[in-house]
């Protein structure tokens, strides 16, 4: 049952592991096929996933087929589907640079031409939500923006694409600006030192230094 689409979610776990974006077991991508939605088993490293091991639900969370427990973010995903006509596949992760945003609680602001090129605004961050039900599934919804893209505060992020390709590419490229921002954060203003106090130190050390 739906062989092609379970080779193609477990390929995007691979893509994302390629990438950095996940470790062990880490993160989890769902892909909804009319009504239903094929997503991750929970807890499996990704050494050891294999596409027969994804997990078909209903929008309900109803399993329909599969012999693993799904993902526990699976309330999340359902209820961003039954909310959002055009999501076609969700992402989540916790790649590192973007997720030190969510940390220090911060949105994403647009700082590099390659963050407007593909999300066209700052990247939202979510108030505090726990894992494991709708929670974060209804505060993604509140802040969420045109780029479908968000950070879970304190937690990681969630990317809401058209296809698995659309999903995929919006995380790769938040994790891209995310470090580019970082990087570029971090750059401070550092002002030199007076140039009188300059000269006075240097020919203090010159004259006076030592014995
Ligand atoms: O953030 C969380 C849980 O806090 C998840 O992303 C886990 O990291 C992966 O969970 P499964 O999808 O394997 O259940």
């Amino acid at each position: 049952m739906y062989e092609k689409e379970k080779q193609l979610l477990y390929e995007a776990h691979l893509t994302l592991e390629k990438y950095g974006l996940v470790a062990y077991t880490s993160g989890n991508v769902s892909l909804r096929i009319d009504d239903k939605v094929l997503i991750k088993p929970s807890g499996v490293p990704y050494s050891s996933l294999k596409p027969s091991d994804m997990v078909l639900v209903d929008l309900g969370g109803k399993i329909l087929d599969g012999n693993m427990k799904p993902s526990v973010d699976t309330a999340t995903h359902l209820y961003l589907y039954r909310n959002i006509e055009w999501a076609k596949s969700i992402i989540h992760t916790h790649s590192t640079f973007a997720t030190v945003f969510a940390v220090r609680e911060k949105p994403l602001p647009v700082l590099c031409t390659a963050h407007a090129d593909v999300f066209g605004e700052e990247i939202p961050i979510t108030e505090y939500a726990p894992v494991g039900s709708e929670a974060i599934g209804k505060a993604v919804l509140k802040v969420m923006g045109k780029s479908g893209t968000v950070l879970l505060r304190k937690h990681g992020v969630i990317v809401v694409g058209t296809s698995i390709e659309d999903a995929l590419k919006k995380a790769i490229f938040l994790e891209e600006v995310a470090k580019m921002s970082y990087f570029a954060l971090a750059k401070q203003q550092v002002t030199p030192l007076d140039i009188d106090e300059i000269n006075k130190l240097h020919q203090q050390y010159h004259t006076k230094y030592g014995q």
